[in-house]
């Protein structure tokens, strides 16, 4: 079998690129290298390191914000260029919303790409940032194999009060029920913590993907049993530029007393929330360590009370707590938030070995703790070459 993918995965704050080796077992493939692609002033700027520590990209391509596909062109010539004795066998892309329908990664096609479009409604952040990479390529190279795998799949498990709201049942009909995201992350700590952990699946973990986008899974027998994202991004934490829990009062007042339309909500929840309206400085939590002003103080507050808070919530989901596992840019890089949510979960039995804790990798509770405290560095661009590999070995791709 031809051996690496590209994996794509375009997230809220920026789209990551990994380069994996992958192999004939359904094993998580190895990366080769990994990098991003960030939009400058009427360019795209590449950067990518070899896994090896080596440099493999650093390169400017002039291009709109809006047209991806010079960037995407170079990137394709540098993967190639990159492959060794190997060759390209896909790129697999990370599509967020995969409605009630895409359960499972799939190969794209023209119908595929299609209906993704159509669930844009229930993501309107992401699915577009999602989609743009996906058209453009389709665009330049009509020929490559290209697969996508979704947030949502992971969450499938998920049932009865875990997948419902309170509202009328014909709205559930219709689709309004809960999703749950970031599940590529979540496939791929589960994964982990069998390696890491090996007999322990019946433990009751909750794991916290702290990014920009933040939320927590609880994880019983490898499988999602609850999650704080429901049916958009919007739910559950406090996030880089999200709300997270809100009274849906609040939007109703908005609307009548502030004459709020769809655009304006969408625009505030999406963009101006969070971290960012709070502390009205930053949306990115190193930013906020670094400010002694109050209202940075207060932002990183609330996250960190809201963090513990549904942490306690999924644990009751779980009937207990065995695990805790911090993942993502905040839970793998910033011991002070973790150290602050542990400290508020302290009546569930956490306790931090605080040496551990500065290292930040792997465990990081104290011997005396009840609750076992991880940090996993999670990477959802395995999981999407995975998924990828296993789809070209079904369709009998070599
Ligand atoms: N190396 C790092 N050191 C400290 N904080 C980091 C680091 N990388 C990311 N973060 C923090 O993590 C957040 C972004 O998380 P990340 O998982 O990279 O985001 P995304 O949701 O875009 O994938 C920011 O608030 C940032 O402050
Ligand atoms: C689902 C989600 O919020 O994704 P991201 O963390 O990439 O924003
Ligand atoms: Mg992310």
């Amino acid at each position: 079998m031809a051996d690496l993918v590209l994996s794509l995965n375009a997230g809220s704050s920026s789209v990551k690129f990994g380069l994996h080796r992958v192999s004939e077992a359904a094993t998580m493939p190895e990366a080769v290298a990994r990098g991003a692609v960030k939009a400058e002033a009427g360019a795209w700027h590449l950067s990518a390191m070899g896994s090896d520590g080596t440099a493999g990209l650093d390169e400017t391509v002039a291009g709109e914000p809006d047209d991806l596909a010079p960037a995407l062109a170079r990137l394709l010539a540098w993967a190639e260029e990159a492959r060794g004795s190997g060759s390209l066998l896909a790129v697999g892309h990370r599509v967020v919303h995969g409605g009630p329908d895409f359960a499972d990664p799939v190969r794209l096609t023209p119908e595929r790409i299609a209906a993704i479009g159509r669930l844009t409604p229930l993501a309107p952040l992401h699915q577009p940032r999602c989609l743009a990479p996906i058209r453009a390529l389709t665009a330049i190279r009509p020929d490559l194999l290209q697969t996508a795998s979704f947030d949502t799949a992971f969450h499938r498990s998920l049932s009865g009060p875990a997948a419902r709201y309170g509202l009328p049942r014909a709205l559930e009909a219709e689709g309004i029920r809960r999703y749950g995201f970031h599940g590529l992350s979540y496939d791929f700590i589960a994964g982990r913590l069998e390696v890491l952990e090996p007999g322990s699946p019946g433990l009751r973990t909750v794991i916290a993907h702290l990014g920009n986008g933040a939320s927590l899974c609880a994880l019983k027998d490898g499988r999602s049993v609850d999650t704080t994202m429901g049916f958009s991004v919007l739910d559950g934490l406090l996030m880089g530029t999200r709300p997270g829990t809100l009274d849906p009062g609040v939007l109703v007042y908005l609307m009548r007393e502030h004459g709020y339309g769809a655009d304006q909500l969408e625009e505030m929840l999406y963009h101006r929330s969070g971290l960012l309206g709070v502390s009205g400085r930053s949306s990115d939590m190193r930013d906020l360590l670094g400010d002694d002003s109050a209202e940075a103080g207060e932002a990183v507050d609330l996250f960190v009370t809201r963090g513990a808070q549904q942490i306690a919530m999924m644990a009751t989901s779980l009937a207990g707590l065995d695990r805790l596992v911090f993942t993502g840019g905040i839970g793998e890089h910033q011991p002070e938030i973790r150290a602050a949510i542990g400290r508020r979960l302290a009546f569930l039995g956490v306790v931090f070995d605080p040496a551990g804790n500065d290292v930040g990798d792997g465990r990081i509770s104290a011997d005396s703790s009840r609750v076992t405290v991880l940090v996993v560095p999670t990477d959802e661009e395995a999981v999407i070459a995975r998924d990828a590999a296993a789809i070209c070995r079904a369709e009998g791709y070599e």
